[in-house]
């Protein structure tokens, strides 16, 4: 099979990163450090495609990272290619200690991110890498950052579970020592799923988060589902951001 025409992997120079957007300072708006000032350096590209396919029941909100059927990969506004330095030099001009890398899928530009990540963390920042966990992290990685927020897609996210699940990618940042684990649910069926998981791949930090795009949305996903995240001795994630500002992007 041929190569996809613009797949990072194949095509972004180590020294480059395709970068959807760049923003902050804001918060952290999810998992186990919301509330945390930080800068945010979202990558273009991911390898799943949650909420196109009509099993799913919720969607994906940053499709302008992946989806080319409604946004197009040449406007800059979509995606640019963006050297190493020139993110580190941004990043670092800014306050907060927190600089959170995500996507998309942010580790499918692996060269780029751990060479971003080890500069940030020479020049003593905190780094988090949001990442769907379907990709191993490599030692350089695992090394430089402070965290991975991993967020493994469950079936309500209508991608087959052979894309969704990929067992040594989960094995491995669970063993790594370093990832939390935030599940974005829509429904309290899922908890099952959830502790299904959690059991198969030994997942010690688990973090509930509702979906939802706006206020309403967040804050009704977590009223059904605090009760049970309780019994089942996990954490409870709000979308902090969502709260405030709704779907703005940048945000
Ligand atoms: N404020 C804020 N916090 C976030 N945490 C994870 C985000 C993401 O899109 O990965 C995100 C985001 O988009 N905004
Ligand atoms: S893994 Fe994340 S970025 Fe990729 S399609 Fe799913 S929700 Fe969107
Ligand atoms: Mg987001």
């Amino acid at each position: 099979m041929g190569r996809v025409r613009g797949d990072p992997v194949t095509t972004a120079r180590e020294d480059e990163l395709i970068v959807a957007e760049t923003f902050g300072p804001t918060f952290q708006g999810e998992g186990p450090s919301a509330g945390q000032q930080a800068v945010f350096i979202r990558l273009s590209r991911c390898n799943l495609s949650c909420g196109t396919h009509t099993s799913a029941s919720w969607a994906c909100d940053t499709p302008y990272t992946w989806d080319w059927k409604r946004f197009d990969p040449k406007d800059p506004e979509v995606a640019r290619r963006e050297s190493v330095g020139a993110l580190l030099a941004w990043a670092l001009s800014l306050p907060p200690r927190l600089v959170v890398l995500t996507g998309g899928e942010p580790m499918l530009q692996w060269r780029g991110l751990e060479r971003l990540a080890v500069g940030l963390r020479a020049a003593g920042r905190e780094v988090e890498v949001e990442t769907n966990g379907t990709l191993v992290p490599r030692p350089t990685l695992v090394e430089a950052v402070t965290a991975f927020n991993v967020s493994p897609k469950l079936a309500a996210a209508g991608d087959s579970e052979r894309r969704r699940i990929v067992p040594d990618a989960l094995a491995s940042l669970a063993r790594c020592g370093k990832a939390r684990f935030k599940f974005v649910v829509n429904h309290l069926g899922e908890l099952d799923e959830i502790a299904a998981l959690a059991r198969r791949f030994a997942l010690r930090e688990v973090w509930v988060m509702p979906e939802g795009t706006t206020a309403g949305a967040v804050l009704d996903g977590l009223r059904a589902v605090a009760e049970e995240t309780l019994a089942r001795g996990w954490h409870l994630s709000t979308r902090q951001h969502v709260l405030i500002w709704g779907d703005e992007r940048g945000r």
